[in-house]
């Protein structure tokens, strides 16, 4: 018989064996920086400057790398070719979300970003017609966003050229153009509760690492108190859902089938319609991640691109000039510019397509899963890995954009002053999952910068602090908080 003591020893040492053996880098994986017994590679990665460290691991270890971090491989792909060919060529295979932190706690596996497999493919079919319907890409849209820029305009004009941060205004604004989408309502911009939502939303997308290190470390958010900020996150996400379910319960109480006034209505009717049904995935659940998904993506991601603007303008005062005559040629200023000058203004849609660059907005998007192990190069990158698509390595890779660092929209114009190379600013990702709402976050960029540019001239709020490119780390790279002074010109 054996003691207790022997049996304690032995399961000791099973775990120990288990925890050194997933640390410890498969000879199947693709390469990647050596690992440490019991750590992996946990310690190779800083979420601070993990966007630096995945530039010289490209450099060592090639387009395909893996880091271990005894819960999770993570694979990260560079490269636009190799971006286009694990993404697109392999897209049947490497278009899953993956089992973390974000797809299992925050996100239930429901929704569209946050789901996989046949309910993800259903419900984006299913939210991207019924967004078509509400406008993506036409005119009716247009309309809405000219609107909110009417306001945005009326609120920095009462600033009167003093300075201000512009944070708050940008984001209320291009979350009022996707409340009015989803539930065809705005807010004024100085409702407290819902400067307080979108402060919740933007504690958790921008300036926190907590994201990265719950996936990598899973089990942290057990231990007491909440010194990585977990719980707050997800205390933040039981906020927003709230006034979201608040908000549908309204909807559902003036519902009427002949007016469907948005994206809940068209959702509610189809809920209705598979009432019947005990396999529907059409229930309130699935409507609130939805509706959830689109008012956080649609706003902070938006929100940030025209804040990088607004800083690269601040330190470019030569290409906001350049601009203001682009603009003032085509439409001058007695009208606000619409979607149709697009294609009359190069060198605005230039700037824009810089901006995206070198803002990078997500530059790790959004991590996939894969559906089986798939061979690629000689390696197995296995099903549970967490594929990470590298979009900064194309952003400031300078065999496709020579010196990458430097702010330069001319990049992006050939001789005759033609747009050119844009299709190589991958900000929304690519493949299967490219981001839902790239055709109103283009239309709400285009509409607000030009908006902005032909009215004021943009200039730092402290000529001694000029703010800086350098931003912070989230799920989104966003700047750091600066204010301005906006001229009227
Ligand atoms: C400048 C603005 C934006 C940027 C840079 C951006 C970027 C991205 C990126 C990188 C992804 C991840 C794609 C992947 O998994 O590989 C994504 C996904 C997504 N985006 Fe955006 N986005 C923006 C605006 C918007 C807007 C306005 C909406 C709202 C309609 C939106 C809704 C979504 C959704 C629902 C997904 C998940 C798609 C899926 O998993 O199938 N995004 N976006």
């Amino acid at each position: 018989m054996f003691d207790f003591w022997t049996i304690f020893l032995a399961v000791v040492v099973g775990i120990l064996y288990i925890w050194w053996k997933n640390t410890t880098r498969d000879a199947v994986l693709p390469p990647g920086p050596p690992t440490v017994p019991f750590l992996g590679n946990l310690l190779s990665v800083n979420p601070e400057t993990v966007l630096d460290t995945f530039q010289e691991y490209r450099r060592k270890y090639g387009e395909v790398f893996s880091l271990i971090t005894g819960s999770k491989t993570l694979v990260v792909i560079s490269g636009y070719d190799t971006l286009r060919e694990i993404f697109i060529k392999h897209g049947d295979v490497t278009s899953e979300r993956p089992d973390i932190f974000i797809t299992r706690e925050v996100g239930k596996f429901k929704g569209v970003a946050t789901s996989s497999g046949a309910l993800w493919k259903e419900h984006r079919t299913f939210s991207l017609n019924t967004l078509r319907e509400f406008g993506f890409g036409k005119r009716s849209l247009e309309t809405r966003i000219i609107e909110e820029i009417e306001v945005f305009v009326q609120e920095i004009q009462s600033k009167k050229g003093e300075p201000f941060n512009i944070h708050s205004l940008i984001n209320v604004c291009i979350s009022n153009i996707m409340c009015s989408i989803t539930f065809g309502k705005r807010y004024d911009h100085d409702d407290k509760k819902f400067l307080s939502l979108l402060n919740s939303i933007n504690q958790n997308l921008s300036n926190e690492n907590v994201m990265f290190v719950a996936t990598v470390l899973p089990f942290i958010r057990y231990i007491p108190g909440d010194p990585f900020r977990i719980k707050k996150v997800l205390r933040n996400v039981d906020k927003v859902e709230n006034h979201l379910r608040q908000l549908v319960e309204e909807h559902e109480q003036i519902y009427d089938e002949n007016n469907l006034r948005d994206y809940v209505d068209v959702f509610l009717k189809k809920m209705k319609s598979e009432r019947n049904n005990p396999n529907t995935t059409f229930d309130e659940d699935q409507l609130l991640k939805i509706v959830g998904e689109l008012f956080v993506a649609g706003t902070e991601t938006t929100s940030t691109a025209i804040r990088w603007f607004c800083l690269f303008m601040i330190r470019h005062p030569e290409v906001q000039e350049k601009m203001r005559n682009e603009i003032n040629d085509v439409i001058g200023t007695s009208r606000f510019p619409s979607l149709e000058d697009k294609q009359n203004l190069p060198y605005c849609e230039a700037v824009i397509h810089e901006t995206l660059r070198i803002g990078t907005i997500a530059p790790l998007s959004v991590p996939h899963g894969l559906a089986s192990d798939l061979k690629f190069n000689g390696f197995t990158i296995p099903k549970d890995a967490l594929l990470i698509p590298n979009l900064y390595s194309v952003f400031f890779d300078e065999k496709i954009f020579p010196d990458p660092y430097d702010f330069k929209p001319e990049r992006f114009l050939d001789e005759k002053g033609n747009l050119k190379n844009t299709d190589k600013v991958l900000a929304f990702s690519l493949g299967r999952r490219v981001c839902l709402g790239e055709a109103l976050a283009r239309m709400e960029l285009f509409l607000f910068v030009t908006s902005l540019i032909q009215r004021f001239t943009l200039e730092a709020g402290d000529i001694k602090n000029i703010p800086s490119e350098k931003g912070t780390m989230g799920i989104t790279y966003a700047p750091k908080d600066f204010v301005l002074k906006a001229v009227p010109t």
